[in-house]
């Protein structure tokens, strides 16, 4: 007689025999191995795509563009050039081999942004990835709001972004070679109450980014949108308000967000596998997103919620 726990060893013994000896085994590490090399290779082409480019970032806050040749673009030539000074310091320089150029204009200034352009195509004599990062965040009620602070975020984040791709372009299309990224928000994909200007500016970045994708793809140029949720920076701190003063609060929301690192990494990744649309964003925002589509009713339903208590506790 057989007992219960050799009959049980026994069916194991089988098992793994049957697992050795057919072609389970080589399979799973023949899938793992093409999959670990599929995984290099992909690191790899991500680090040659930006080896040696030429990457102009606008509201340049970051250490985004390892090997890159970088030009910085802002407003404040000192934070610009201590940026520099960081990125000459850190880990960065073990790859980083070209000191970063920097370039000051104010997006809101269409005669700065063509002369900004015509002095780094001089200097470069070209741009591979141009990332449209600077921006302006608001909050105020709609009714409140005065024109000038909706025209001001417009101009911030789309007109001049708008202005300075489309300055970069021609370049671009003659080599047939180029990329252009927008870092727009989820903002860009639903709206939340006491955001007007903000949302709108992100959703015309949106469709306007959208239609340059579909419009460029003959010359090769690629077009990628990037809508983060809260990233921890100071955001919120130069958010400008319904009359157009600095809000000047660090909001719990954009303290709690993610590491600018962590996300610029991100971008990295998402420009080197030339991703056209990505949400870089935990599940509550994305399914927000699934939800305006799915379900607009019960989403306008909880924005309305939202406002209702927002303006409760701003009255109490
Ligand atoms: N932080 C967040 O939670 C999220 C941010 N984003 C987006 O990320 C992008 C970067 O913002 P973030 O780093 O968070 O915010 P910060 O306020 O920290 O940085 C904004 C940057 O934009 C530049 N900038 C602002 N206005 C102008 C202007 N008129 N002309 C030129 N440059 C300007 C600033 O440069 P300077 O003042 O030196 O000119 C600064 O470098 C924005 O597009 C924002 O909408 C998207 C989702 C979430
Ligand atoms: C199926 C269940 C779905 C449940 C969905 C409930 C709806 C929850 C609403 C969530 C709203 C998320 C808003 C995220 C906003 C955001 O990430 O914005 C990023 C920014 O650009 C931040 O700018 P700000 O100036 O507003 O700080």
């Amino acid at each position: 007689m057989v007992s219960a726990a050799t009959r049980k060893s026994l069916l194991k013994v089988r098992v793994m025999d049957f697992i050795t000896s057919t072609a389970i085994l080589p399979l799973l590490f023949g899938c793992v191995g093409i999959f670990s090399l599929f995984k290099l290779l992909q690191h790899m082409r991500m680090k040659a795509y930006l080896r040696n480019a030429v990457v102009i970032i606008t509201g340049a806050t970051s250490g985004l563009g390892r090997g890159a040749k970088l030009v910085l673009c802002g407003r404040n030539r000192e934070a610009l050039e201590e940026l520099a000074r960081e990125l000459a310091a850190s880990r960065v320089t073990e790859v980083q081999t070209h000191k970063p150029y920097i370039v000051t204009f104010d997006l809101a200034d269409p005669g700065a942004i063509v002369a900004a352009t015509a002095e780094i195509l001089q200097c470069f004599g070209y741009v591979d990835v141009l990332i449209n990062n600077a921006g302006i965040s608001y909050r105020g009620a709609i009714i409140d709001t005065t024109t000038d602070v909706d025209k001001r975020v417009m101009e911030t984040n789309y007109f001049g972004p708008v202005a300075l791709t489309k300055a970069i372009l021609p370049s671009m299309i003659k080599r047939r070679h180029g990329h252009i990224v927008a870092i727009s928000s989820i903002q860009g994909k639903i709206s939340i109450p006491f955001r007007s200007a903000y949302a709108a500016s992100k959703h015309a970045t949106q469709a306007f980014f959208d239609c340059l994708r579909a419009e460029m793809e003959q010359y090769e140029i690629e077009v990628t949108v990037i809508s983060p949720g809260y990233i921890h920076t100071n955001l919120s701190l130069n958010a400008i308000t319904a009359d157009g003063s600095k809000y000047g609060v660090m909001d719990k929301t954009t303290a709690q967000g993610r590491r600018p690192m962590d996300v610029a990494r991100d971008v990295l990744a998402i420009v080197g596998k030339k991703k056209k649309d990505v949400i870089l964003a935990d599940l509550l925002p994305s399914l927000a997103i699934y939800l305006r589509t799915l379900a607009p009713g019960l989403f306008f339903s909880l924005m309305a919620s939202r406002a209702r208590k927002e303006q409760k506790s701003k009255n109490s």
